[in-house]
């Protein structure tokens, strides 16, 4: 990642993030897709979307490559701005407001938060990579900063593994724990919505259970979107999964549903390992 695509959040904000932590509604959407169609170019990349993302659940987004499911992931905290030439179409309300009509991206960006598939830590001291965003938000109390960096790491389970070398470079960690600090490093801004794009791909089983069970954790707390292309994954966490085709959203369901009686045949196919 480019230093640039680093979610940048903004200190006017900041006066929300203490409540963030104990948010649990659990009812309510945190995003509203509605009518959404998305183009690269004139390439229709995303095909009339509709669809409700529920606070406080994992929704799994799953099919073939380049059906558009990272497309879809990365709309909701605005990345595919930086494309360039993009045109989207149709609504995404986050938490009932316009995230293309009513929100700075930098609010946004700092309101759902996003880890990459390839862990990507910066080339600094674990604790300066937690305490980025914060500082960014205007933090600067050492005291303040030495509590999120706790907090945060505490958060993503990797407080115990390293808090005797909090400032030792994030990148003599292992792969599993640099991905745990990137999920701290994003949980340090205190977001809604956590964006994770195909999080264990680069990761060994082990260090993949721990991040699967880090994310039914943070689902206490957050709401977390994820890109998988494991369907066990998809199964063993997610409460929604939604099936992409070819820019189209096939079927949108509760992954007990979608994995035991799909509506849609082409999802019973895709899940039964049919083609994909
Ligand atoms: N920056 C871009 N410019 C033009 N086309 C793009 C761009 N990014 C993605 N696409 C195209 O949009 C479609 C959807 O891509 P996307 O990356 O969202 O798919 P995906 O389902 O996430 O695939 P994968 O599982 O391989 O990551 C693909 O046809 C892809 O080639």
């Amino acid at each position: 990642m480019e230093i640039s695509e680093v979610v940048m959040p903004n200190p006017q904000v900041l006066v929300n993030t203490q409540v963030k932590a104990v948010a649990n509604e659990g009812l309510g959407n945190a995003f509203t897709v509605e009518n959404l169609d998305f183009f690269y170019g004139s390439y229709h990349a995303l095909k009339n979307i509709n669809m409700d993302i529920k606070k406080n659940e994992i929704t799994a987004l799953i099919g073939p490559s380049g059906c558009g499911k990272s497309t879809f992931l990365r709309i909701l905290n605005r990345m595919n701005d930086l494309e360039g030439d993009v045109t989207v179409k149709g609504k995404i309300l986050l938490e009932g407001e316009d995230i293309y009509a009513d929100m700075e991206p930098i609010v946004l960006r700092h309101r759902v938060g996003m880890v990459f598939q390839q862990p990507n830590p910066f080339p600094q001291s674990l604790y300066d990579n937690v305490a980025f965003g914060p500082r960014l938000q205007g933090i600067t109390k050492a005291s303040e900063l030495d509590e999120l960096v706790e907090t945060s790491l505490t958060q993503a389970s990797l407080w115990n593994e390293v808090k005797d070398r909090l400032h030792k470079s994030a990148l003599s960690l292992s792969g599993g724990q640099q991905q745990r600090l990137c999920i701290a490093r994003t949980l340090a801004t205190r977001p809604d919505v956590i964006l994770m794009d195909e999080p264990t791909s680069a990761l060994d089983p082990i260090s993949t259970a721990k991040i699967e069970e880090l994310a039914l954790e943070l689902k206490e707390n957050y709401t977390i979107v994820i890109v998988t292309h494991n369907m066990q994954q998809a199964a063993r966490i997610s409460d929604k999964t939604a099936f992409f085709l070819m820019g189209d959203l096939i079927e949108y369901n509760k992954t007990k549903t979608i994995f035991t009686e799909p509506a849609q045949p082409k999802t019973a196919d895709y899940i039964n390992g049919r083609f994909g």
